[in-house]
């Protein structure tokens, strides 16, 4: 019956709908259930729409995520697909996230028009990203490169650097592979020294609370190792109030029943930058990312935030 059917809401980016589809082909497989059982549903955010100038302007992270919210809410959607790092902290009451699927790679990635590594870009070129992040780690790394805004979902950003915009650019690795665009990656960057934003590589599914039919289909795809991880990165996140104007990088394992995180949070201009690691059981992940949090803001101290945020 039509009613029956599950919608799933998501972007419209291709790999938006690349993630939508790996959430059905999951749904489907846990299930034994067809294709015809569930309705992928496109809906257009204000992050979509806004192409023009960087995010961290225009407001912040709910952006790709308010009107799909909204859809959730009202019931036009069942449940909703999302790339964690999108994530705000807060989520709208009534909402929650029920399910993350097994992470991808969470490295990013970097490509070149004519150099295949960050560090062989010529004196004074141009790197193009709109991640904070991404700028405060390569100017750390590279402090004589121009970070030049690069809007836009991977294809446009591929196009950009194509046309000649920037010399080089950094993806997630997770992307271009749902894309299956791995090939064009042509340096894999160092965990380490390049440290991934919070959330990246991992898909998450948004319910409302209470729905316990899409609550127990969707706990049947959830792999318990990356929710840990995600719940420290999101309480790091939370602890630290993190917004778009502040670059923060980080990222969870998990082994068996122990949990490592390690976070860094920087100056825009890669200046400056403070680093914190922390470890324990999974059953203390939320303690753990919320603790690291107040840690490295504590070692931080006030001004470093004061200048810029
Ligand atoms: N902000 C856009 C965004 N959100 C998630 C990903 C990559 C996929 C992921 O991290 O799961 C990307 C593109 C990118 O950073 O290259």
């Amino acid at each position: 019956m039509q009613t029956d059917v599950v919608r799933i809401g998501t972007r419209g980016s291709a790999l938006a709908l690349a993630q939508a589809a790996e959430t059905r082909a999951r749904l489907m497989a846990a299930h034994g259930l067809p294709e015809e059982a569930f309705e992928i549903v496109v809906i257009r955010t204000t992050g979509d729409r806004i192409q023009d100038r960087p995010l961290s302007e225009a407001g912040g992270k709910g952006l790709f995520t308010r009107e799909i919210e909204e859809a959730l809410r009202n019931g036009r959607i069942d449940l909703a697909v999302h790339s964690s790092k999108d994530m705000p902290t807060v989520l709208p009451e009534g909402l929650e996230l029920a399910a993350f699927l097994e992470r991808e790679d969470v490295r990013d990635a970097f490509m070149g028009r004519e150099v295949s590594r960050l560090k062989e870009l010529p004196r004074g070129a141009k790197l193009g990203t709109s991640s904070l992040r991404r700028q405060a780690l390569t100017l750390r790394l590279r402090p004589d490169l121009k970070v030049e805004s690069f809007r836009g979902n991977v294809q446009t950003r591929l196009r950009k650097l194509e046309e000649g915009v920037a010399e080089g650019t950094l993806l997630a690795l997770a992307g271009l592979k749902r894309l299956k665009l791995e090939h064009l990656a042509s340096e894999i960057m160092d965990i380490a020294e390049f440290p991934p934003a919070l959330g990246q590589g991992a898909i998450c599914i948004e319910t409302r609370q209470g729905d316990e039919r899409i609550g127990q289909m969707v706990a049947a795809i959830h792999h318990e190792a990356t929710g840990a991880a995600l719940i420290c990165e999101r309480a790091f996140l939370a602890a630290l109030d993190g917004s778009c104007r502040t670059p923060i990088a980080g990222h969870a394992t998990v082994e068996a029943d122990r949990i490592r995180f390690s976070g860094m949070i920087l100056t825009p201009d890669g200046s400056q930058a403070h680093r914190i690691e922390r470890e324990g059981s999974v059953r203390d992940a939320v303690n753990i990312g919320t603790e690291a949090g107040a840690r490295i803001r504590e070692q931080a101290g006030s001004q470093f935030f004061a200048g810029w945020s």
